[in-house]
């Protein structure tokens, strides 16, 4: 027995790959080679020479941080049967849910997560759900409100037959028959269509009322809501289930929230919405864990919190592990993943890369946090042992009584239990109300020492990234099946706005005080890990890159002359090129996808960072340069996603719209079908014979000019599959002023 006590509660498992390796190896060769041979060979030290260097050499350091990132991959395993005989009590965990907009995030989205997270399979009264709504929307409370009958016997349902995906729209889109209860209990099937028929009614009720919203009568419950908006509203909170006495076969408690907002406060999207959710739950449950997920990442594992604490109860996690992350997995996928954003092989390598390192990155959602590390915590303090003063604790965590005491209290390791009395409840409203205002934060360390970090649209980086920065470690948890699915934008404009929100972000950390540059110098990031965080960060940076290279393209056919090498220099690149292919290929071959998903990432990524990398890094610029401030656009959630029609020819098809993503795509695209026709027409200025534009760079030009064929289709269609008349009009005159510009720049 003594010896189960002893074993662990997870372990590591390392594998080798080292074929894999030697292709890194050999990527990395040729890519210094080319650099050499540029240095060496050229004798002429031209402009477009100069700038193919620079962007050469940055590619160069994206490969290192590729493949730095995968070197030593690893798996984490888990073993939730230990714990169960290790410890006497699970611990208490609090769940967060936010949502921010009932247009782009249906309420019976939400409403499926929230039922998911209720049902999960963890002693109830160990469970605090809170729900953040940015929107201030009554229709999210009454979807809560109303889910409540459906929910207990949800839950009771989900437990008798260990209902997997505890999302009832996820469920109910099976049939009964997939159930392994089928023939072995008889009232299954009768059981399974009643709760498919109270589901349905519920969810056609919040259909309704989403419906007539605009003539809703506010009163009663509702009344808090009327003459508000979704910036100009005070704090509302209403506990929906509170339990108080925290029964075991109760239903765990579930808190709305929509945190006060004035036009001139600002309000630091999700990673304000997420210190909120701290405070107030620090104030009402003040559980040692949290777990936060964005409004469609429902639960798919109703174990996951086991396995997650496996990880973080850990005799050796307990020290060194500050979270557990796990993957984002998407459902309803399109067929060949047409926009390249499923991300399956990305997770797959850098997942279990990063996994090897110091820890998986925060990636917003799916991850459990340990409260005191979100307080601040670093490694080196628990160790010492050292206490914070009170006085300390105000600066930090701001004026509330309560609060400061809670977070004594958590840091500590211990629980904080307002009375329970109806007085007291009420005293902890009042409380709770006051942390959720927006002036609480002012001159406190919300957002730059303790909680979710401000400052980058991608707070989920740059909170992990502050993390790892104290010594800490994370720890990816991956069961089987995996913990949390949601819906990856399913059309082409949307999937655009979040590269492009990720890629300004990126840029934003970059150049922050949260740097990872910084973080390594003068904090705990290992050099790996600064390396694989340059890898994520790079999203960002490189797309200035990659347009640089597709712009000087076009500008040495225009002009007639060349920046790549010529004879054995463009052999390098040939070699190099073919490889590359060659290997990621083979990559998603050996993951069981097909050749065309393949083709759909590598030409997805060209058009992703020359489009909404670029653009993304403008609105980095300009917010570094004042101009502007960056805002965080929301993804579109789509219930509908799920079980699309697989025999409509148009899913998958590019869509456009008026975004500027659209105008970048087109430029590079009419840049490089000029630079071809005036190849093709003969129109370039003559320049002596060994010195014009050789194979290489049409041959680069071509295959752009492929890469971007769904645009070409898109120039020719009309309505939605078209590219509207004004962003050609845009796209064209850009190109012209370029070849000008071009032209003018050899002729003059
Ligand atoms: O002002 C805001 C804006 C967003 N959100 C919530 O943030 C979550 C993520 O937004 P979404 O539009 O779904 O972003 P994704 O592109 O899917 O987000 C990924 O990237 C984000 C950072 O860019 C992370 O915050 C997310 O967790 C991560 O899933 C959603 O639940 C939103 O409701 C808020 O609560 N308040
Ligand atoms: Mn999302």
């Amino acid at each position: 027995m003594s010896n189960q006590n002893s074993l662990p509660l997870y372990e590591k498992c390392w594998h080798k790959h080292n074929f894999k390796r030697v292709t890194d190896m050999l990527i990395l060769f040729l890519l210094i080679l080319l650099l050499c041979y540029r240095i060496i060979s050229v004798n002429d030290y031209s402009f477009p020479w100069f700038i193919a260097l620079i962007c050469e050499s940055w590619f160069t350091f994206s490969w290192i941080f590729i493949f730095t990132s995968q070197w030593t991959p690893a798996l984490v395993k888990t073993y939730p049967g230990r714990l169960l005989q290790r410890v006497e009590e699970l611990p208490a965990v609090d769940l967060f849910v936010t949502t921010a907009d009932v247009v782009l995030e249906p309420p019976i989205i939400t409403l499926n997560t929230v039922l998911s997270l209720l049902a999960l399979d963890y002693p109830t009264n160990k469970l605090s759900c809170y729900v953040s709504d940015d929107a201030c929307s009554p229709l999210t409370l009454y979807s809560l409100l109303e889910s409540s009958n459906f929910a207990k016997l949800w839950i009771l349902f989900c437990n008798k037959y260990h209902v997997q995906v505890r999302a009832p729209f996820m469920y109910f889109s099976n049939h009964p028959e997939a159930s392994t209860y089928k023939d072995s209990i008889p009232e299954f099937r009768q059981e399974w269509l009643e709760m498919k028929e109270m589901y349905d009614h519920l969810s056609r009720k919040i259909e309704e009322a989403s419906h007539k919203s605009n003539s809703w009568q506010l009163d009663g419950e509702f009344a808090v809501f009327s003459n508000t908006e979704p910036k100009n509203h005070p704090t509302i909170i209403r506990v929906i289930w509170g339990n108080k006495e925290r029964l075991l076969d109760g239903l765990p408690q579930l808190i709305y929230i929509s945190r006060e907002k004035r036009s001139k406060h600002p309000h630091h999207f999700k990673a304000g919405a997420m210190n909120v959710l701290t405070r107030v739950s620090g104030l009402m449950s003040n559980a040692p864990f949290m777990l936060n997920v964005d409004c469609d990442m429902f639960v798919n594992n109703p174990k996951i919190v086991q396995h997650a604490m496996c990880i973080l109860l850990d005799s050796i996690g307990e020290k060194e592990v500050a979270f557990a992350q796990c993957p984002q997995q998407f459902y309803g996928g399109l067929k060949d993943d047409p926009f390249g954003n499923q991300m399956i092989i990305l997770f797959k390598y850098i997942g279990t890369g990063i996994t090897g390192l110091q820890g998986p990155f925060y990636s917003g959602t799916n991850c459990f946090h340990r409260r005191k590390v979100i307080y601040g915590l670093s490694p080196h303090n628990i160790e010492k042992g050292n206490k914070i003063s009170k006085k300390e604790l105000k600066q930090n965590f701001g004026g509330s009584e309560e609060l400061v005491e809670s977070v004594a209290l958590a840091l500590e390791g211990k629980s904080y239990m307002p009375d329970d009395d109806d007085s007291n409840v009420s005293k902890a409203l009042d409380a709770a109300t006051q942390v959720a205002n927006c002036g609480y934060e002012y001159a406190t360390g919300w957002g730059q020492q303790v909680g979710w970090m401000y400052g980058s649209i991608t707070e989920d980086v740059q909170t992990g990234l502050t993390i790892h920065r104290k010594g800490w470690r994370s720890e990816m948890c991956t069961p089987n099946p995996i913990g949390f699915t949601g819906c990856a934008p399913n059309c082409l404009p949307n999937a655009m706005t979040q590269q492009k929100r990720w890629a300004t972000g990126m840029v934003e950390i970059f150049f922050s005080r949260h740097s990872p540059i910084f973080a390594t110098l003068f904090g705990k990031l290992s050099f790996r890990m600064f390396l694989a965080y340059m890898w994520i960060i790079d999203w960002g940076l490189c797309s200035i890159f990659e347009t640089c290279y597709v712009s000087l393209l076009a500008y040495c056919i225009i002009t007639n002359s060349t920046f790549f090498p010529q004879g054995l220099g463009l052999w390098i690149l040939v070699t190099l090129f073919t490889i590359h292919m060659v290997y990621t290929l083979s990559e998603y071959l050996a993951t069981g996808l097909s050749i065309q998903a393949w083709w759909n990432n590598q030409r997805m990524s060209r058009i992703k960072m020359v489009s909404a990398g670029f653009l993304g890094f403008l609105s980095a610029l300009f917010k570094l340069l004042r101009l502007s401030d960056t805002v965080f656009e929301i993804t579109r959630k789509d219930e509908n996603s799920y079980g699309n029609d697989v025999h409509d020819l148009n899913v998958g098809r590019f869509t456009f719209n008026e975004s500027p993503v659209f105008v970048a795509g087109t430029t590079i695209l009419f840049m490089q079908l000029v630079a071809i026709v005036i190849k093709v027409l003969g129109l370039q200025p003559i320049k002596s014979v060994d010195n014009g534009c050789g194979l290489g760079e049409i041959l680069c030009s071509v295959y752009l000019i492929i890469c971007y064929w769904p645009f070409l289709r898109g120039v020719c269609e009309r309505g939605k599959y078209g590219i509207p008349l004004s962003t050609i009009c845009k796209s064209a005159i850009m190109v012209f002023l370029f070849v000008y510009l071009c032209r003018s720049s050899v002729v003059g």
